[in-house]
């Protein structure tokens, strides 16, 4: 019987298959553990942006919970979009008992800039979630909404960092640093005691459609299979370079990240090359 690793994703849907769940279990796979999935909400969006949303009903959530955890126990579980204050309940009720590594993205808007969460349920995500963290990854708005601490540079990073973890009580933070200028794309891990950046150069792309939901479900994989958190990180920060570097021109909008771009790894780089579909 081979040691089979299994993931679980909590999250809402991209039908394009670019973010939100899809992108969770394409990335699983590649990461080499057994992809699960809840659905807290189904999303019609695609590469231009979001059309509509429905919810799930939260008994209909908790039953897909149950569903999972009197079966398949995970290894390691991640969050992202979670629309409601009863829904972050229900799964912090479910997350309380259970021993996974949880990888907690406070996924708040798509990059179209369409709201995904209620505004109202921000302090719930710190109330409830944060707390059962082993790490949150929040982008430098998010990391914004969650502190109240305007992020501008190295400095304020670290206090928003620190207050996510002595304060709001997650076992650590990986602030990203995409939405900020400059030649490189630099992340954070702060771990309680010690910061650690992860520096990756900027691929000039327009084409990022879910890149945080593919760099959390990559630290999640590899958290899985037992690799410490710096490790899991830096590996999970090498797999969304790449998807980043051969992101696909699909779509009329903002296309996807390459969830199978680290293969291609040996194909020599041209400019105009990643844009091909193939
Ligand atoms: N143009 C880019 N080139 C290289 N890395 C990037 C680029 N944009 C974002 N990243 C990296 O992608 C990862 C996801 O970050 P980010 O895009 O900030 O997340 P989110 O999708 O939550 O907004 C981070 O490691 C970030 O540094
Ligand atoms: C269901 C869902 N979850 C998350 C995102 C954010 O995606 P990104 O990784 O580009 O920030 C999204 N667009 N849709």
């Amino acid at each position: 019987m081979p040691d089979v690793r299994s993931a679980l994703t909590i999250a809402g849907t991209d039908p394009s298959g670019g973010a939100g769940i899809q992108a969770d279990l394409k990335t699983f796979q590649e990461r080499e553990v057994y992809g699960m999935s809840v659905i807290t909400s189904l999303v019609a969006q695609n590469t231009t942006g979001v059309q509509a949303i429905h919810h799930v009903p939260v008994t209909f959530l908790e039953q897909q919970l149950e569903s999972i955890f009197s079966d398949i126990i995970p290894a390691a579980v991640k969050t992202g979009m979670i629309a409601s204050e009863e829904m972050m309940q229900c799964i912090a009720a479910v997350l309380h008992k259970s021993k996974a590594a949880y990888i907690m993205d406070p996924v708040m808007y798509a990059k179209s800039g369409h709201a995904l969460m209620g505004e109202d349920s921000r302090d719930a995500l710190k109330s409830h979630l944060v707390p059962l963290a082993t790490l949150v990854t929040p982008n430098v708005p998010e990391a914004e909404e969650l502190t109240g601490i305007r992020i501008d540079d190295e400095s304020s990073i670290k206090t928003a960092a620190k207050r996510i973890v002595r304060e709001y009580g997650a076992k650590a933070v990986l602030l990203k640093g995409g939405h900020m200028e400059g030649a490189f794309a630099a992340d954070w891990l702060y771990d309680g005691e010690n910061f650690t950046s992860f520096t990756a150069e900027r691929v000039q792309t327009k084409h990022t459609h879910g890149t945080g939901c593919t760099y959390s479900a990559a630290i999640t994989a590899e958290l899985a299979k037992g690799r410490s958190l710096q490790q899991a990180v830096k590996v999970g920060k090498e797999f969304v370079t790449d998807a980043i570097r051969y992101s696909l021109q699909l779509g009329k909008g903002n296309g996807p990240t390459n969830h199978w771009g680290y293969r291609l790894k040996s194909v020599p780089v041209q400019e105009e090359q990643h844009h091909e579909v193939y």
